[in-house]
């Protein structure tokens, strides 16, 4: 018998979530049924999503929803063999038992010296974010300016990458002097610190005195209601994430942003990746082909142990990540 650990939310947060809203649980695992397959989370994703998604999906008491890089240790199932590694939706949990079908295979062509956590952030579902709001919802063109806040985590720094190999200027901001500095090292055209600048607007203004064709916007809240109005005509903006009211207790009232819509003929499309499930076969394939031939940098922030998964979660949300938030077993 397999005895499993998992995080389960024992409490709903309540503005920033704090260690005391988890509790480790210990779970017996049964033997498999035929057809049935055991695994064991390698790497184990942290992301923005889990935050609304757990006020929004989950009940006290259940497991943490999430995403690993898992490795195959008993299998009944003739499609899975042992030793092999696969992408798993199974939560926060060390181990835990499939019938095959929610597994998704590394690509045959992954090479051998390419780190297999980043099936869960560059050549993965944030890499996928990246790839299909620039290409489906700000239709990039060569020549354009695009903007991306949280610029230096793992969605941001792909959208970056990816406007550069599509022929556009790119401005990033992000939270850190280092972080700046990363965004610099991986391409982007300009780069500036939201926190330490004195206006935002003047540094958007510096950063591409002409506006900003597309706004691929991760943050919302008042980012996005300042940058709004320094976009250009026919301007589109990719509502990816809102991260900035995900912990506010109080739901903000920003500006209102009818007026720039209207005057500048805006288009403004919300997103949620999966969106495109039936593509992302698609989608990996050109992620891993510009990773592979160095197009696209990769980074990854690693928190080391299953214990202290909600660290790596709270120290995510609050910025302490360049780079793919990942937790190594
Ligand atoms: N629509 C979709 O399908 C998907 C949407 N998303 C969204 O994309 C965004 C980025 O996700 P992801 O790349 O995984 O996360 P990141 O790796 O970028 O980590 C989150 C980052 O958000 C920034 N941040 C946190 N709080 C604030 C705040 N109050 N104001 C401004 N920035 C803040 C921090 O960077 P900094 O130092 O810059 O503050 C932090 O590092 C999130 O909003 C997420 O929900 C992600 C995947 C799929
Ligand atoms: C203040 C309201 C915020 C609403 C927007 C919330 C989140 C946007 C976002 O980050 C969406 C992410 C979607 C991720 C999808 C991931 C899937 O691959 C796996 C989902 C997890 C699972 O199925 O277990």
């Amino acid at each position: 018998m397999v005895t499993a650990k998992a995080w389960v939310l024992k409490k709903h947060f309540e503005g920033f979530p704090k260690t005391s809203d988890f509790d480790l649980k210990m779970i017996e695992l049964p033997n498999l049924k035929d057809g049935e397959l055991l695994l064991e989370s390698v790497f184990l994703s942290v992301d923005p999503y889990m935050r609304p998604y757990s006020q929004r999906d989950m009940k006290e008491g259940d497991i943490m929803i999430g995403t690993q890089v898992a490795r195959i240790v008993e299998s009944k199932n003739p499609a899975f063999t042992v030793g092999a590694f696969v992408v798993a939706r199974s939560g926060w949990r060390t181990h835990f038992i499939s019938d095959g079908k929610d597994l998704q295979h590394f690509p045959s062509n992954w090479p051998e010296s390419l780190p297999k956590s980043l099936a869960l952030g560059t050549v993965g579902m944030p890499g996928l974010t990246a790839y299909f709001g620039l290409l489906e919802v700000c239709k990039v063109k060569p020549g354009e300016t695009v903007l991306v806040n949280a610029a230096a985590g793992a969605v941001g720094s792909v959208v970056g990458q990816l406007a550069k190999i599509g022929g556009c200027k790119v401005v990033g901001c992000a939270g850190s002097d280092d972080k700046v500095a990363y965004l610099k090292k991986i391409g982007f055209d300009e780069a500036f610190n939201y926190k330490t600048v004195t206006s935002l607007d003047e540094a958007l203004r510096k950063a591409s005195p002409d506006g900003y064709d597309c706004f691929f916007d991760n943050v919302g809240g008042e980012f996005a209601s300042i940058a709004i109005n320094q976009m250009k005509k026919y301007g589109r903006i990719a509502v990816c994430g809102a991260i900035s009211q995900y912990n506010v207790s109080v739901p903000q009232k920003g500006p209102y942003m009818q007026v720039p819509m209207i005057f500048q003929e805006l288009q403004m499309k919300g997103f949620i990746v999966t969106r495109w499930n039936n593509r992302w076969e698609e989608g990996l394939k050109a992620l891993l082909k510009w990773v592979v031939e160095g197009k696209v940098k990769c980074h990854e922030h690693v928190t080391e142990g299953f214990e202290n998964m909600p660290t790596a979660f709270i120290g995510m949300l609050k910025g302490e990540n360049i780079g793919k938030a990942i937790v190594k077993v």
